[in-house]
């Protein structure tokens, strides 16, 4: 399938004694155009995961499969991880982590020329996405000329710049105040549905949690889902 399938990953750090399973038995999927949420404590394995998925931190067995491609199967199925983390995946941080001597459209056309796009290609790219995010009349703009909202919609946008089949987004509502939070969530469900891209929003942030239609609880390394649909079916069933 496109978006994204987890079947019984697990991943072990260290040996012996002192071996950690941060990773005992996690299945989850995303579809192409999906947003889910991903909840846990901390320790419960979320950085893990998306490390996993990332191409960072290898698993120690189990599945993973990113827009229709196998990438692990009890060992990586592809030889280039640095090209599968550029081209398939985007990147959603907590900071914005944008480059302060390049300004607004360099940042986001950045990462589309490094993977070999004409550098006049890649940022109309760049400010078609700014456009889209509503941060169109600040392309010109260095990043700390920026709000926080809007630094925040430019890394979306950096994320999107590749167009990926997948984003994995770390906390990225968790400096920003209610309406901006709301209006991030807002923006990945409709980037997910308008360029077909799976997204996983790893979060503890309470003000975007009720938005999400699937949620997956991690908890001691194994994932659990949240009847999500039961919760917006409960709102809709007359009393
Ligand atoms: N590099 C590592 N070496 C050994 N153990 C690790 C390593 N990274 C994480 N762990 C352990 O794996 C478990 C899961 O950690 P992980 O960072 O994935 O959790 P988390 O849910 O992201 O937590 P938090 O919300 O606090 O960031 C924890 O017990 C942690 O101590």
């Amino acid at each position: 399938m496109e978006g994204i399938r987890i079947e019984g990953l697990r991943k072990r750090y260290g040996a012996g004694d002192t071996a950690v399973d941060a990773l005992k038995d996690v299945n989850l999927t995303v579809a192409a155009g999906e947003v889910v949420g991903l909840i846990g404590p901390s320790g419960s394995g979320k950085s893990t995961l998306l490390k996993c998925l990332g191409a960072v931190v290898e698993p120690s067995g189990g599945r993973m499969t990113l827009g229709g491609q196998v990438i692990y199967d009890d060992g990586w199925k592809l030889a280039d991880l640095r090209a599968l983390r550029r081209d398939s995946i985007g990147f959603v941080f907590q900071a914005p982590y944008l480059i302060p001597f390049l300004d607004v459209t360099d940042n986001v056309a950045l990462l589309p020329m490094l993977a070999g796009r004409p550098n006049g290609e890649a940022r109309r790219r760049a400010l078609e996405l700014l456009q889209a995010l509503d941060v169109g009349h600040r392309a010109k703009a260095q990043p700390s000329e920026l709000s926080g909202g809007e630094q925040q919609r430019v890394s979306i946008a950096r994320a999107l710049a590749n167009r990926p089949p997948v984003i994995l987004a770390d906390e990225p509502t968790a400096p920003l105040d209610s309406e901006r939070a709301l209006a991030v969530v807002r923006i990945l469900e409709d980037m997910a549905a308008r360029h077909r891209t799976a997204i996983i929003v790893v979060t503890h942030d309470e003000k975007i949690i009720p938005t999400f239609k699937r949620i997956y609880h991690i908890r001691d390394g194994r994932t659990y889902e949240e009847a999500g649909e039961g919760r917006r079916l409960e709102e809709g069933v007359p009393s």
